[in-house]
């Protein structure tokens, strides 16, 4: 079912059991009843399922952002749940980054500065941060782009923008939720396809909520959700 190099032997990112329910009225709404699901260093999977099934909750569950009613978050073997708060958010500052639909760079700084953002915050050095901020742009074909703010930059580079900034503190779990839900089919592609060698050549384990089946094609694995359960596809 799942590709995994010898030395890998446990996943990245596991998700063991997770259980969430939100109160409707005087009864219980169960959206996610028991989901697994473990993703390798270095694979991509696409969480592909109709709207209100729970993709954003399972996205906020695995990102350390919301708690399971039930179950367990692994990362890095770590168990998650119970860990006091501060740790809870050190891990998830270091372990995992964001990509959301909006790209929520700030507009009053460069591109760079964007990406050297949450690195600062960890207490890396200006100089440093600098560095790794420029050698993640031109990566990501934004060489050329450094100084530009948001609002100098296309749609898919304020998206790749993003991305970098995701991918700032060299984190173990990528987790998107429809990255390029605002950009049309042809940069979506562009967008996918960076997003994906960049999975598999810095070895992020990477879930990625969309609802497009073509982009969810280029991806290693695809999931989604039923009956609250996280179903393998095809
Ligand atoms: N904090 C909350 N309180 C109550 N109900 C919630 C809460 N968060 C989510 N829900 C409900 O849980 C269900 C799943 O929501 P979720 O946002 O995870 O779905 P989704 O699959 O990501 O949908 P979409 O594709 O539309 O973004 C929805 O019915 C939603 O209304």
């Amino acid at each position: 079912m799942t590709d995994r190099s010898a030395e890998d032997d446990y996943p990245a990112l596991y998700l063991y059991g997770v259980q969430r329910r939100f109160a409707e009225g005087d009864h219980a709404l169960e959206i996610l009843r028991g989901c697994d699901l473990a993703v390798w260093a270095g694979q991509s999977v696409a969480l592909i399922a109709p709207s209100g099934t729970g993709k954003s909750t399972l996205l906020q569950i695995a990102g350390l952002l919301e708690k399971p009613d039930g179950g367990e978050v692994y990362v890095d073997k770590k168990a998650t749940v119970n860990l006091p708060d501060d740790e809870r958010t050190a891990l998830r500052r270091n372990a995992i980054g964001f990509v959301y639909q909006s790209h929520h760079l700030l507009p009053e700084f460069s591109a760079l500065e964007n990406v050297m953002l949450p690195q600062l915050i960890r207490g890396l050095g200006k100089a440093e941060a600098a560095d790794r901020a420029a050698g993640l742009l031109h990566y990501l074909g934004l060489g050329e782009r450094l100084k530009h703010r948001p609002s100098e930059l296309s749609g898919g580079e304020q998206q790749r923008v993003a991305i970098a900034r995701s991918v700032a503190n060299a984190p173990r779990v990528l987790l998107a939720d429809e990255p390029t839900g605002n950009l049309d089919p042809h940069t979506s592609h562009h967008v996918f396809g960076i997003l994906t060698r960049l999975v598999k050549e810095t070895g992020l384990a990477a879930i990625v909520a969309t609802h497009n089946l073509d982009l969810a094609a280029q991806m290693d694995r695809r999931v989604t959700i039923r009956e609250g359960k996280v179903v393998e596809l095809a």
